[in-house]
């Protein structure tokens, strides 16, 4: 059955809510776990669908996992993993991302890998060319077919001088999670070294790997034959950390994220201060809040890390909307992350798109034809509607919007958030929030 959220908008949101483990590195460190001859442990494991995923793909290849959800603690044993079964696998197609990130460890445990079609977010293309380029460079052959992707290393994994065309996350974690147990060095040279790759790297580490990375995003490792477990603390989640400063943003409100680490948010509160809002940082989180002061626009450009992070964007975009005067985003990440805008503008929004790149760092898309500069005039009254979750933080950016607007909002979809916003209902209903959940 179909869940409905009827939110009753215009009250500020108020209170606490906790921040555990990243979803952008929890998930990939329990893909790690395979690459291991003894058992791990994961802690500050969060309950989202990513991790659920995941937990099913490792048990189908089994590995068995064992959690106590509410403590976050998680025991992964690959002692005696198994290729799965196609049909088995294809059940998660279009699920999430990770998936891919199976083939290097399921080729050095099994010599095969059998990927089914990926899923995630639709903010572009989001090809795996990328992937595919770098296993193929460590020896592995591809093959596509109708549904997935069937991988093998019929003569083993080789180490390898690699450079990625663009510092992209996943081919960066493809290339560590795959080089580790390769035969000799790997240079990858144009990495992505953003904190979860540095926690990524910290969980490899532990298992006997030896990394290196240097200022210049290039990261060396050398393969070792055998890797043990790990016994690791995963870093907070960052992007939920920004999502809820968004929040109390655009409601007025005043939140405090347990678990919240100012370090890897620089960026994130730069532009923070600079629109207006407030944040102090204790031993165990963060505040933000806004006081009634008016919210200043800027120009903003997303970027990889250390810049402003695309994650962080969709949440800020509905922040500005309530700015004084006009704000400019450049996205240079991915080539259509404003589609959310559509439901924004509904709501009284004044969101203008462009393809030309508004900003000056250097990006793929300017010259054809994406809609991915936002010009954004405010401040603007947002009044309720009906909303349709299109993604993950598009979808938490209707949420807060509908929950700063005057009025009434049906949102449906709300299944897509819980990919990544961990008990996201009880979050809001505990921070005042007037919203009714049914089912249809
Ligand atoms: C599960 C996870 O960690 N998701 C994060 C990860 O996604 P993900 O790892 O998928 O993102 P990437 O960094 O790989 O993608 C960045 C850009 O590179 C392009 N690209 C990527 C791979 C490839 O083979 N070919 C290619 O062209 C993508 O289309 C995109 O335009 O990093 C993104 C950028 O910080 C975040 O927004 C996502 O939240
Ligand atoms: C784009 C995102 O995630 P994914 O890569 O899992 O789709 C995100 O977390 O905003």
């Amino acid at each position: 059955m179909a869940k409905l959220l009827t939110i009753q908008g215009g009250k500020p949101l108020q209170g606490e809510v906790h921040v555990r483990g990243a979803k952008n590195l929890v998930p990939k460190a329990m893909v790690a776990s395979l690459l291991g001859s003894a058992p791990s442990e994961m802690r500050n494991v969060p309950e989202i669908k990513d991790v659920e995923i995941v937990t099913n793909l490792l048990t189908i290849h089994g590995v068995k996992v064992e959690r106590d959800a509410e403590a976050g603690i998680m025991q992964l044993d690959p002692r005696e993993t198994y290729s799965a079964e196609h049909s088995e696998i294809d059940a998660y197609a279009g699920d999430s991302r990770i998936p891919i990130l199976f083939c290097g460890p399921l080729m050095h445990k099994n010599g095969e890998a059998f990927i089914p079609d990926l899923g995630g977010c639709r903010i572009g293309d989001r090809p795996i060319n990328y992937h595919l380029e770098v296993l193929r460079t460590f020896g592995a052959v591809v093959d596509k077919q109708v549904s997935g992707i069937h991988i093998s290393a019929p003569k083993g994994l080789r180490g390898a001088k690699l450079e990625l065309p663009f510092p992209s996350v996943g081919a960066t974690e493809q290339v560590l999670l795959t080089a580790v147990l390769a035969e000799g060095i790997t240079e990858l040279k144009n990495a992505a070294v953003e904190p979860e790759i540095h926690d990524l790297i910290a969980i490899l580490q532990q298992m006997g790997a030896l990394i290196t990375v240097y200022t210049d995003r290039t990261i060396r490792i050398e393969g070792v034959s055998q890797l043990s477990g790990y016994r690791h603390r995963a870093i907070p989640d960052r992007n939920e950390t920004a999502s809820w400063a968004s929040a109390a943003l655009v409601t007025e409100g005043d939140i405090y994220v347990r678990g919240a680490a100012q370090r890897d948010l620089t960026a994130f509160l730069n532009i923070y201060r600079k629109i207006g809002g407030e944040f102090e940082v204790d031993d165990d989180g963060m505040r933000f809040w806004h006081d009634s002061k008016p919210l200043q626009p800027l120009v903003l450009e997303t970027d990889v890390h250390p810049g402003f992070m695309t994650d962080w964007q969709q949440p800020m975009v509905v922040a500005l909307t309530q700015a004084q005067g006009v704000s400019i985003i450049h996205e240079t990440v991915y080539e259509n992350r404003f589609g959310f805008t559509q439901a924004l503008q509904r709501m009284g929004a004044s969101i203008q798109l462009h393809r030309e790149c508004l900003g000056s760092t250097p990006c793929r898309f300017g010259q054809r034809n994406f809609l991915h500069s936002a010009v954004i005039s405010g401040p603007s009254e947002l009044t309720g509607s009906d909303i349709d979750i299109p993604d993950l933080r598009g979808g938490f950016s209707h949420l807060i919007a509908a929950l700063a607007a005057k009025g009434t909002s049906n949102v449906t979809g709300i299944e897509i958030i819980a990919r990544g916003y961990e008990h996201f209902i009880d979050k809001i209903t505990g921070l005042g929030a007037d919203i009714e959940l049914t089912e249809r």
